[in-house]
């Protein structure tokens, strides 16, 4: 077994650091009878810098033990010697892996990934500006399990408890993303190494839920093939529960601006960006007190490619608190180091910075005046823009909805037509059934449809009206004159 000091070899290629992982696949516990197989946790000497945490190779659960699977709960496939549990094994195909003992292949079934450490060899390194990675260290394929996501399973009133006590301690980074129903796996103190993959908008790698001996466990596949040496990252959308609102520094060239730009967050704050017609408020965006930070914003328009790159030293990590300000056109920074403190933890207390107080952040009163001026613009446009992705995905909704109820009816109409449209008892209940669900997605679509329609007309309706005193509402601070404003309309459309 695995077991006491596991250590890491470090090599050194010029900027970026490699650290060889520990690899547990193909070892002796292989062998092991899954009853045998939890592992306990293995001494891991980290590179310097890495903050320490404990590294466990299977999930620890708050307040139960594992779930011991009674005989008539297993599932059993119907798989031979000869296929091994390879293409067409029902478990596999449900997510489900193989029991030892149970399954008809025995031996030489490949369906127990998870249970077998079946890894990727990976590599801990340095990135540039988000703090720790983890690359292949050799060619990975398509659909491979890279790695299993173990930390401690914790049901979501005390995930969210440890993410507000992690923000309240300035911890950098969030380890913490969902299992199932209720319940999150928590990395930050116990983890294994996926814990270091980091996010990307372009991901290589995503996050599958297998069930194993009952329980269910997230594994990191590869989505393609990955060739040795390649950042591993996978989108953590709906699956991460950071803290704070992140600006992703991925440099994909769709990058989604914010990390786990989709996931409903621990903190309240961090509901910006979603699919939805009035999410996109910039006000929801947190703000610091640039009097906390010491440092000069960059207002040199918004990040592509690898940006952050050229705006971060060698081994500095950007924070939350800079990419907030990577808005309007300008000047690039006055000092490097003061634009991104060098590791510098969150300040305890984040105030939110009122409206009017924003412009009052930049440093030279014409960033100052030229932010006054593209404020209300950028909100408007913002807003506007969000409004219509909204509605876009909306009428794509109802469309789906509307062509599912079609095909619904073509299903079972000659169910219908053969017994006549009024003697409806005779319709079996499963057809009743999708025929009830497909009919009311369809209205509920119509009805989220012209419910934004609304909402969009009365959002709109002051800055339309040229005779408006003003902006809207949610502009506050130096306002801009209708003649400002106007042109933006125009361009967001
Ligand atoms: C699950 S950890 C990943 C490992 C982390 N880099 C470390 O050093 O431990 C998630 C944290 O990494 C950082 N991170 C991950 N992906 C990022 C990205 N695309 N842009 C900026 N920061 C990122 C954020 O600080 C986030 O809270």
């Amino acid at each position: 077994m695995n077991k006491g000091k596991a250590k890491i070899e470090e090599k050194s290629t010029g900027k970026q650091e490699f650290y060889e992982l520990p690899s547990s696949r193909r070892s002796n516990q292989n062998q092991m009878h899954h009853r045998r197989a939890y592992r306990t946790t293995i001494l891991v000497q980290l590179p310097e810098g890495v903050t320490p945490f404990t590294h466990i190779t299977q999930n620890e659960f708050l307040g139960r033990k594992h779930k011991k699977l009674k005989e008539e709960e297993i599932a059993i496939c119907e798989c031979n010697t000869e296929s091994a549990c390879g293409e067409g094994c029902l478990n596999a195909l449900t997510n489900t892996e193989c029991t030892p003992g149970y399954c008809p292949c025995g031996e030489t079934c490949i369906n127990q990934r998870f249970q077998k450490c079946e890894y990727a060899k990976t590599k801990l390194f340095r990135t540039e500006g988000r703090g720790w990675g983890l690359l292949a260290d050799e060619n990975i394929k398509a659909g491979q399990l890279i790695m299993e996501y173990c930390g401690e399973v914790v049901s979501s009133e005390e995930a969210k408890k440890r993410s507000q006590a992690y923000e309240a301690h300035e911890l950098k980074d969030a380890y913490i993303i969902s299992l199932h129903a209720n319940y999150f796996i928590d990395a930050t103190r116990k983890g294994s190494f996926a814990r270091f993959i980091n996010h990307s908008c372009a991901p290589n790698c995503e996050t599958r839920k297998w069930v194993v001996l009952g329980e269910t466990r997230v594994g990191i596949f590869a989505k393609q093939d990955i060739s040795v040496g390649t950042e591993l990252a996978y989108n953590y959308k709906f699956e991460w529960y950071g803290g704070a609102t992140v600006r992703c520094l991925c440099g994909a060239a769709n990058c989604s601006i914010f990390l786990g730009a989709k996931s409903q967050g621990f903190q309240e704050y961090s509901h910006v960006w979603e699919d939805g017609d009035d999410r996109y408020m910039v006000e929801d965006v947190p703000l610091y007190d640039s009097g906390e930070d010491e440092f000069f914003p960059v207002i040199s328009g918004t990040s592509g490619g690898n940006e952050h790159s050229k705006i971060l030293n060698d081994g500095e990590r950007s924070n939350s608190t800079c990419r907030n300000y990577n808005i309007g056109s300008g000047s690039t920074p006055k000092k490097k180091s003061q634009c991104i403190p060098k590791r510098k933890v969150k300040p305890p207390s984040r105030k939110k910075v009122k409206d009017g107080d924003f412009a009052k952040m930049f440093a030279s009163r014409e960033a100052q005046e030229e932010v006054s001026k593209y404020k209300a613009w950028v909100v408007k446009v913002v807003m506007k823009y969000s409004l219509i992705l909204g509605k876009i995905n909306l009428i794509r909704i109802k469309n789906e909805a509307t062509s599912k109820l079609n095909s619904v009816y073509e299903e079972i109409r000659p169910t219908i037509e053969e017994h006549g449209l009024d003697n409806q008892d005779s319709v079996p209940t499963s057809v009743a059934e999708t025929w009830i669900e497909a009919y009311c997605s369809k209205y509920k679509a119509n009805l989220d449809l012209s419910f934004s329609v609304i909402k969009n007309v009365m959002c709109s309706r002051p800055t339309t009206d040229a005779t408006a005193p003003g902006p809207p509402e949610e502009v506050s601070g130096p306002q801009p004159t209708n003649a400002e404003v106007k042109p933006s309309e125009g361009g967001a459309e």
